[in-house]
């Protein structure tokens, strides 16, 4: 039997669905997860009772780790190539989305993490200090590519995501609030509250107007990515499997069972 990552609930009353990412012990973004992922979202769009969708985590204290670092570690160029389309994919369909779409982020969100987060309509984080939020990958020694940079960019602005994006800044939530790559904060037990009730005042806005404006806003680094969409696997290949950045790789992931120790 296939594997579920994510769990998928419909009100149909509301026209709002859940998406709780539930796959265990950090959410990491495996080619498995995007391609059910991107299913689902494609499955929602297609869906005309469906208006909106939250995105949140079942696995206690942790939103999503990003992308899976084992993906990209000693794997074929077909496979990194594999990985990376459906990386592509699940942005492409979460950031294009015609339907509102709100992070009602319950945990740490790392690089590929923050990049869901930041793909949606609206971002509400728990306020609690040991969580952060960030694209934090000039720290693994990988650099983002310009449609994560670009996504950033329409979320916080220019300076701020040039300083965060050198740096490889994460963020505890006051931090990420001040920045502006959250919108709101809130208690754990009220997260999912308030995502449903800020949903109620997004749903209130006309769909069509509000999806065309959401389309103008976004387009242009949607169509960006789509005109080189190949030029960018190849780019993220050769990258990847270079032999200095599968070293940097190998340490990072050392460096996690280290501190796990
Ligand atoms: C150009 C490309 C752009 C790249 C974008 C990206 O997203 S790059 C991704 C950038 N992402 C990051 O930099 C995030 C790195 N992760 C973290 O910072 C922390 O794990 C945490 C804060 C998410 C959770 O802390 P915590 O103390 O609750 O949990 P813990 O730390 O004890 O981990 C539990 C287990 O999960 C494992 N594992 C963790 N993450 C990943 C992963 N992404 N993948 C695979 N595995 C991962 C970890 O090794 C450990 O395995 P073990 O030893 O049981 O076999």
């Amino acid at each position: 039997q296939r594997r579920m990552f994510t769990n998928v609930e419909m009100d149909n009353s509301t026209g709002v669905a859940v998406i709780k990412m539930n796959s265990p012990p950090v959410n990491s973004l495996s080619l498995e997860f995007l391609t059910e992922f991107a299913i689902n979202m494609e499955k929602l769009e297609m869906d005309r009772g469906c208006r909106g969708v939250i995105l949140t985590s079942s696995v206690p204290r942790i939103f999503s780790a990003g992308l899976d670092i084992t993906e990209m570690y000693g794997k074929t160029p077909e496979h990194c190539g594999a990985f990376w389309r459906a990386v592509q994919e699940m942005w492409l369909k979460l950031y294009g989305s015609s339907m509102i779409t709100i992070a009602a982020i319950n945990g740490s969100s790392p690089a590929g993490g923050c990049l869901m987060a930041i793909s949606c309509d609206y971002r509400i984080m728990t306020d609690y200090p040991k969580y952060s939020i960030g694209l934090n990958e000039t720290k693994l020694g990988i650099v983002a590519p310009f449609w994560f940079k670009d996504t950033m960019i329409n979320c916080i602005g220019n300076r701020a995501t040039e300083h965060s994006l050198q740096l490889g800044l994460q963020y505890n939530p006051p931090e990420a609030l001040k920045v502006g790559l959250v919108d709101q904060l809130e208690t754990e037990d009220k997260l999912m509250t308030t995502a449903s009730s800020v949903m109620s005042q997004w749903l209130a806005i006309p769909d069509h107007a509000r999806q065309i404006t959401k389309s103008m806003m976004r387009k242009p680094i949607i169509d960006q990515l789509l005109r080189q969409r190949e030029a960018d696997v190849q780019n993220f290949v050769k990258f990847i499997t270079k032999d200095s950045i599968q070293k940097s790789l190998q340490m990072y992931m050392e460096m996690l069972k280290q501190k796990k120790g």
